[in-house]
């Protein structure tokens, strides 16, 4: 396949590692300073972008690739307030739109360990439920997005819980979940759901040793992608 990397920092570099060693070609590879090379590209001979650039420049970047109707696989976080907009561009042209907050099995696995546990905990009472995300210095966004997921997983399940707040901010109320962020590096991404009590504390983690994972699941999605329309997404990618 031709793959157009749009953001080429540390992950867009891994994702051209990883894709190369598949036999993929690199048709790109768009930073800010080269943004205008895109006018010199010709989609059609693209098969798939995959977009890991930064919270302010996903959104053209998204719109670019489906007005040029280039299949998208999406990882930048922090830009959500405009992802309505992108599905409805989406539906209005037919393309193929993928947005996940992590593209590692693991965190999935641990998507899904979250739901179960909040399920678990609606059914009982006296403990309050937290998020801890821990990531490098160069992190544009908090809290995460993987944060932001694991949230809104709870709030599904747990019926006390209605939104989420970063902590330290004013909007923190009974019925929020609270995310603190914390920035150290080198760390490649560390979320920690707790529940605690005055008897006990319950508490899940998933540690990322490198982004070696996250950079293999976007590829992966990127391979499966082409054949697919619409608003896509890890459930609609896993079998679990
Ligand atoms: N969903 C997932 O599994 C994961 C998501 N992420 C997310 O991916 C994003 C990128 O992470 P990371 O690679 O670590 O960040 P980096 O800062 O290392 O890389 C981002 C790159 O995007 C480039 N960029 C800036 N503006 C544009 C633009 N308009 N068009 C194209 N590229 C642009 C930057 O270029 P320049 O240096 O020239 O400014 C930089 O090279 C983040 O939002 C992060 O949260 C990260 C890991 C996993
Ligand atoms: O910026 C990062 O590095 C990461 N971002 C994603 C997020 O915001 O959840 C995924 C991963 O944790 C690494």
């Amino acid at each position: 396949m031709n793959i157009l990397l749009l953001g080429y920092g540390k992950m867009g570099k891994i994702i051209g590692e990883i894709a190369e060693s598949r036999g993929h070609s690199i048709a790109g590879k768009i930073n800010i300073e080269n943004k205008s090379d895109l006018d010199l590209l010709d989609p059609s001979q693209i098969d798939v972008a995959i977009e890991f650039s930064q919270p302010e420049a996903a959104f053209e970047n998204i719109s670019w690739a489906i007005n040029h109707g280039v299949p998208i696989v999406v990882g930048t976080t922090g830009w959500l307030d405009k992802k309505k907009e992108v599905e409805a561009l989406t539906l209005e042209k037919e393309g193929s739109f993928f947005y996940a907050s992590n593209f590692s099995v693991g965190v999935n696995i641990f998507f899904k360990v979250n739901e179960l546990l909040s399920k678990l905990m609606n059914e009982t009472k006296g403990y309050e439920v937290s998020i801890e995300e821990i990531h490098h210095t160069a992190k544009k966004d908090a809290p995460s997005g993987t944060a932001i997921t694991l949230a809104e997983g709870i709030i599904k399940n747990l019926s006390e819980k209605d939104s989420w707040n970063l902590a330290g901010e004013t909007n923190s109320q009974e019925n929020s979940v609270e995310i603190t962020s914390k920035r150290i590096d080198p760390a490649p991404g560390t979320h920690i759901i707790r529940y605690k009590s005055e008897i006990d504390d319950i508490e899940i983690s998933h540690t990322a040793h490198s982004r070696q994972g996250f950079a293999l699941g976007a590829v992966l999605v990127a391979e499966w992608i082409p054949s697919k329309k619409g608003v896509l997404s890890m459930d609609d990618f896993l079998s679990f």
